[in-house]
């Protein structure tokens, strides 16, 4: 049995992701593929308390590196529980924000050193990369405008607008250095536009 493909999305607050993967597991349950989907960081009971202490907004400020930690901790064990073994079984894996994020919010964001991120990619993750990134690309004003929609913000949807501006040009960056890998998908567009886009993403990886 061949090994599933593993398929990220990404982007900065409020781009849609939420609302697309609906688009995008729809998708792939008409396409008859076996799929999970999952988020970062979460995935995994002990992943998914990480996320909750990672989101809260707290007098305490946290330290940048012990944030890039807990991140890498959540996904070590979502790897290890979650992504890996369903890849195994031949499923696609369709995960909500990756190591992408990481170096977009805390290599962009919070302007950690990206060797640091390499290295505990390499430690975490091996050579295991995404297959394919669908990155949704939005003006931060618009995206964080559309957050404020959804509910309360946040510890990462509370910073700074220019945090967020380098959020979108850390990925946007990173898309463009490997274009096979990523598809970046103009979000400002209508919802069915960025649908029609998303379906000929998921059409080439058939
Ligand atoms: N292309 C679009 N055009 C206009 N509005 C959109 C579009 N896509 C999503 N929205 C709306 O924007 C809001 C945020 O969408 P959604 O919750 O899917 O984003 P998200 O990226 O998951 O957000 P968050 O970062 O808060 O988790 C929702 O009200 C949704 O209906
Ligand atoms: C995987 C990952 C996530 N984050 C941040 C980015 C978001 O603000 C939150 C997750 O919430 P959402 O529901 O997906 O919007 O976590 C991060 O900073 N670093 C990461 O590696």
């Amino acid at each position: 049995m061949s090994r599933g493909k593993f398929i990220t999305l990404e982007g900065g607050e409020g781009v849609g992701k939420s609302t697309n993967l609906k688009f995008i597991t729809q998708w792939l349950t008409d396409h008859n593929i076996p799929f999970i989907q999952t988020r970062e960081p979460g995935g995994t009971p002990l992943a998914e308390q990480l996320r909750e202490l990672l989101l809260a907004k707290r007098d305490e400020p946290v330290d940048s590196t012990a944030e890039l930690l807990m991140v890498f901790a959540a996904r070590a064990q979502h790897l290890v529980q979650v992504i890996v073994p369903a890849l195994e079984r031949g499923e696609w894996v369709i995960c909500d924000r990756f190591t992408d994020a990481t170096y977009a919010y805390q290599g962009g964001g919070r302007q950690l050193d990206r060797s640091l991120i390499e290295q505990l990619e390499k430690t975490v993750q091996g050579e295991l990369r995404p297959d394919k990134v669908l990155l949704l690309d939005l003006d931060p004003e618009i995206g964080l405008e559309r957050a404020a929609r959804t509910g309360a913000a946040d510890r990462f949807e509370s910073e700074h607008l220019a945090f967020f501006h380098r959020v979108r040009n850390a990925y946007r960056e990173r898309a463009g250095a490997s274009p096979s890998r990523y598809a970046i998908v103009d979000a400002s567009q209508s919802l069915e536009r960025v649908q029609r886009d998303l379906g000929q993403e998921l059409e080439r990886l058939l």
